[in-house]
């Protein structure tokens, strides 16, 4: 099976509404509440590709156990492995903009995670990666757990020999990266971020200096720029594609993922990763994907030399 880590869960709530105006009231013309948070999106697209997905992480509170009831329906079709906590699961709001197709998102920062809680986590982690063929971590950090939690499960993925994919930002990502994970994936913001530097090949450089043996940069209505040991590719979609992009980089991750444990080469992993972001854009529900977009955009994901 495939693992994915989330922390710091999330039940997300997306509102549309005609025209969004900060300081004006709004009614809201569609809400819709589903599971969250970074690594629990990459393990639905996992799963929708036909892969054995499991997700860990934590889940508690009246919040979390919504989330589980969510996860338990069946239909996103991924093994529900979440520990649980006695703080309350966050909430996300997505709020878009019917007039553009814009989306503005409010995170709220999570809950506090004990230090046993914290502790009962990695031992349930050690366990699962004895039947992890790949390991993806992924999210913010919720209050409580250490900065350096993220090279502590890099390295724990390492001992185990599971290849770990780890998708962060900050100084979670800063620690997690001189750990050594087999691939980062940030986008240009978070990678400009980590390197002080905006352009995306020469930062890609410096991260695999800072440790991470692959580098897999999302670049938003761009693509994605890989640098790897086997070579560097830029993949672009072939149009610029509208749409809620929520979620996006979360199916960038489950393309590169899915494409390592089916022996996929790096240009196809890419190709795969671009397609099913463009295909969550075009989406109606933020994190999802369009199976049709995906697999008509496929073939036509330009991947050349970078
Ligand atoms: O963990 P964070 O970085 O706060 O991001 C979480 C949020 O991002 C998303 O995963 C989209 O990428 C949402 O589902 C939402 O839960």
């Amino acid at each position: 099976m495939i693992l994915t880590v989330t922390l710091n869960a999330a039940l997300d709530l997306t509102y549309r509404v005609p025209r969004l105006r900060p300081h004006t009231s709004h009614r809201v013309t569609h809400a819709a509440e589903r599971p969250g948070g970074k690594g629990i999106n990459v393990a639905r697209v996992l799963a929708a590709l036909g892969h054995d997905t499991v997700v860990t992480g934590f889940a508690g509170g009246a919040t979390g156990e919504l989330l589980r009831r969510h996860l338990a329906d069946g239909s996103d079709r991924i093994t529900d492995a979440l520990l649980p906590l006695t703080g309350d699961t966050r909430r996300t709001v997505g709020i878009v903009d019917e007039s553009t197709g814009d989306s503005t998102q409010l995170n709220e920062p999570g809950p506090d995670v004990a230090p046993e809680e914290w502790a009962a986590f990695g031992d349930a982690y050690g366990r699962l990666l004895r039947d992890a063929k790949a390991v993806a971590l992924c999210g913010s950090l919720p209050p409580g757990v250490p900065v350096g939690a993220y090279a502590q499960l890099v390295r724990a993925a390492r001992a185990a020999g599971v290849p770990v994919l780890l998708d962060t930002d900050g100084e979670p990502l800063r620690r997690g990266i001189a750990a050594r994970p087999d691939v980062v994936k940030p986008n240009a913001t978070e990678l400009a971020a980590l390197t002080g530097s905006t352009e995306p090949l020469r930062a890609a450089h410096d991260a695999r200096r800072r440790g991470a043996h692959a580098v897999a940069a999302s670049l938003g209505p761009d693509g994605l720029l890989a640098l790897t040991p086997d070579g560097a590719w830029r993949a672009a979609p072939p149009r610029r594609l509208t749409g809620n992009p929520t979620g996006a980089g979360d199916s960038a991750v489950a393309g590169l993922l899915s494409g390592w444990a089916e022996g996929l080469s790096w240009p196809d992993r890419v190709a795969r990763a671009v397609a099913l972001s463009a295909a969550t854009v075009r989406a109606p529900a933020a994190g999802e994907f369009d199976r049709a977009t995906y697999e008509g955009l496929l073939p036509q994901v330009k991947v050349t030399p970078a």
